[in-house]
């Protein structure tokens, strides 16, 4: 599936104890056909009064807490399969609900984001993570720095850019801050311009995938941060390489993320061979 662009492989694990190991997800992920951004497993249900249990697993074989346009994916999956529209799913990170709209968008509520430096995680303590000290290029003229920081579920740090998203190469600067030593467990890193109270284009280094086309948990963390610093209000359309997605962090403190996602093709995989059987286009 794609979820704005980003390559989602939807594994439906329910009725099995299995699960995708970092060494399978690396093997698929290396053959042409099946590169991806995000795999996301779906188990039956763990805990009571949820609707399936999903886990996240990138394409370096890492595991995610959060996936805003995988998630997205996997409701449009299931209320494609199901009829129903509405879902509420459980991953390492917590407790979720997704629902596809008439017009066939889909939001996902992706809980409460949270600031503290030891929640995000920082390596060292910051009283105030509207504003870290990080920064890239010459001291005395950085290219980048003093980026947000928070977590979503999955830690993220925004730069805040006043000219064209596209001048930076990202490309080069994204493995080095993914894997600075101020994120203990590494960081996506979205290189944000606000231009307008409603309005942000974003660019994404994600972790443990690379340059991606849309990034809906770094989507989340930019309106959040945004709106924290005062650059926006709190809800905005965050347009990324792949397209918009709308975001908002509502007064009870949740933040929720709209946008489509789309079925690319059906097939099943033999992990002994390491072959798809396509069965199905969409
Ligand atoms: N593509 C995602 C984020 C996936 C997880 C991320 N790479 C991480 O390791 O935290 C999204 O749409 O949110």
């Amino acid at each position: 599936m794609n979820g704005l662009g980003n390559q989602i492989i939807v594994a439906d694990l329910r009725g099995t104890t299995q699960s995708v190991t970092s060494a399978a997800a690396i093997a698929i992920n290396n053959r042409p056909e099946t590169r991806f951004d995000q795999i996301m497993a779906i188990h039956d249900p763990r805990t009571p009064g949820t609707t399936n249990y999903i886990e996240i697993i990138n394409s370096d074989g890492s595991l995610a807490q959060a996936c805003g346009n995988g998630m997205r994916c996997v409701v449009q999956t299931l209320s494609a399969e199901q009829g129903r529209q509405r879902f509420t799913f459980e991953t390492v990170a917590g407790i979720l609900f997704g629902e596809e709209a008439e017009n066939g968008l889909i939001t996902v509520d992706m809980g409460t984001p949270k600031f503290a430096w030891y929640d995000i995680p920082l390596a060292e303590e910051f009283a105030d993570t509207r504003q870290i000290e990080l920064q890239i290029g010459p001291i005395d003229a950085p290219i980048l720095h003093s980026p947000s920081a928070m977590s979503i579920g999955n830690p993220h740090a925004t730069f805040w850019v006043k000219d064209d998203v596209w001048s930076y190469a990202l490309d080069r600067f994204g493995p080095m801050l993914e894997n600075h030593p101020i994120f203990p467990e590494r960081a996506n890193i979205g290189i944000a311009q606000v231009t307008a109270p409603d309005r942000i284009i974003l660019r994404v280094w994600e972790r443990g995938a690379g340059l991606t086309e849309a990034c809906g948990t770094a989507a989340c963390a930019a309106l959040v941060n945004a709106a924290r610093t005062r650059r926006t209000g709190r809800k905005a359309t965050v347009t990324l390489p792949g397209g918009d997605l709308v975001v908002e962090w509502l007064d009870n403190d949740h933040v929720t993320l709209t946008g489509p996602a789309e079925f690319e093709w059906r097939g099943m995989f033999d992990p002994t061979s390491g072959a798809w059987t396509r069965s199905e286009a969409a």
